[in-house]
């Protein structure tokens, strides 16, 4: 049955999601992975398709931006349409200096200044981790013979924060310091939700700019078509 923001039926989404922010970068990854996608839901513009990688079910939707919207999806996902594992496929900015533009960060956990999962058990700072399996997944598909990586894939812990424009003076400098390799603003959610419902969830991160040097930092349209590197880790964890 469709829920207010997903206009779909119960078996129209594959057990693995890849949600990238952009509905029109979904759009795309479903054209570049599947022969057979099919559009699933649209509502908002929130585009969902569903179809097939090497034989094996596969959906792509955005999330839209920030926390707040990709909680929505997720939780809709998840409890009303048997979505079992999510992977987000998004772009990031660069904290720690040793990562740099064109980079993949695979977010074994997501630090935030969101109160979203704060909210969720009262009394606790609530820690929000990738799923540890698909992280492998994800990991040992960088290490492949087959791997023609763009550039490096770094895995640990990013930041999840609310703002886009505003940064506390000195905070990424402390984050840096603190082993933070990036910064984007939806995975701390979406490893809320999954452990909500008890599901399995994972951020693949291509950066994007670096906030410490903006010299290499990538233009709006590399942000929607340099991701395969990040894609094909994603998709290694989705099916893995
Ligand atoms: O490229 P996406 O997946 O949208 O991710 C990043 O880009 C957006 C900001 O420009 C935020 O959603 C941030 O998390
Ligand atoms: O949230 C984001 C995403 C990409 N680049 C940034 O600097 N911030």
């Amino acid at each position: 049955m469709a829920t207010p923001h997903i206009a779909a039926e119960p078996g129209d989404f594959a057990p693995a999601v890849l949600m990238p922010g952009d509905p029109r970068r979904a759009q795309r990854i479903a054209e570049m992975l599947m022969d057979d996608a099919r559009l699933v839901t649209d509502v908002r513009g929130m585009l969902g398709f569903t179809g097939t990688v090497d034989g094996k079910p596969l959906s792509v939707m955005g999330s839209g931006m920030g926390q707040p919207s990709f909680t929505i999806y997720a939780t809709e996902l998840f409890s009303q349409f048997g979505v079992e594992r999510i992977i987000r496929v998004g772009t990031a900015g660069g904290i720690a200096p040793r990562v740099k533009v064109g980079d993949v960060v695979i977010a074994t956990g997501a630090h935030t200044d969101s109160a979203m999962n704060q909210l969720r058990i009262p009394g606790v700072n609530f820690s929000a981790v990738a799923d540890f399996h698909l992280a492998q997944a994800a990991w040992e598909a960088s290490r492949s013979a087959e791997a023609a990586q763009d550039g490096t894939v770094h895995a640990g812990p990013i930041i999840s924060r609310d703002h886009f424009y505003f940064t506390p003076e000195g905070q990424t400098e402390r984050l840096a310091a603190h082993g933070v390799l990036a910064v984007e603003m939806e995975a701390a959610a979406l490893y809320g939700v999954a452990a909500e419902f008890g599901a399995q969830a994972l951020a693949v991160l291509t950066i994007s700019d670096h906030l410490l040097d903006h010299s290499e930092d990538m233009s709006a349209q590399e942000r929607e078509t340099r991701f395969t590197g990040a894609l094909r880790l994603a998709v290694a964890a989705a099916h893995s």
